[in-house]
């Protein structure tokens, strides 16, 4: 298992968990457009990094990423595999063909 499917596990695990003991937890508490907004907050500072090029900064930032990335997720039910089989399925396609077959309009 990855670590990202660890993660998902254990953000799935503190769901009804008490607020005060889990920041996975409080955060589920306060809803999906809160850890929605979280993951946005989280993403800026990561952009922010990525302009500046501190990498040891973007890495940091990046690992807040993904954990909220996954809390918003799981704050919504969307499973991890779910994420991961529509990435697979894109396996192999071309970006630039993909947006090119897209209907017009
Ligand atoms: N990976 C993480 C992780 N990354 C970041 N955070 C927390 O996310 C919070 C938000 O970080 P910020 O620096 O933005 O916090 P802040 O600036 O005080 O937030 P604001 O008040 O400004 O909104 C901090 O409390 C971090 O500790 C995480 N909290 C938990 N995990 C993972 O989730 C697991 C379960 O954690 P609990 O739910 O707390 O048991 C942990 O074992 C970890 O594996």
């Amino acid at each position: 298992m990855s670590i990202l499917h660890d993660l998902a596990a254990t953000i799935e695990a503190r769901k009804g968990a008490d607020p005060d003991s889990s920041w996975t937890a409080k955060l589920l508490a306060k809803g999906p457009e809160k850890c929605a907004e979280k993951f946005g907050e989280e993403a800026i500072e990561a952009i922010i990094e990525a302009v500046k090029g501190d990498r040891a900064k973007l890495t940091s930032e990046a690992a807040d990423v993904l954990y909220h990335f996954l809390v918003m997720l799981a704050a919504r039910d969307v499973a991890l595999n779910d994420v991961l089989a529509e990435l697979a399925h894109r396996q192999g396609q071309s970006g630039i063909a993909e947006k090119a077959a897209r209907p017009k309009g």
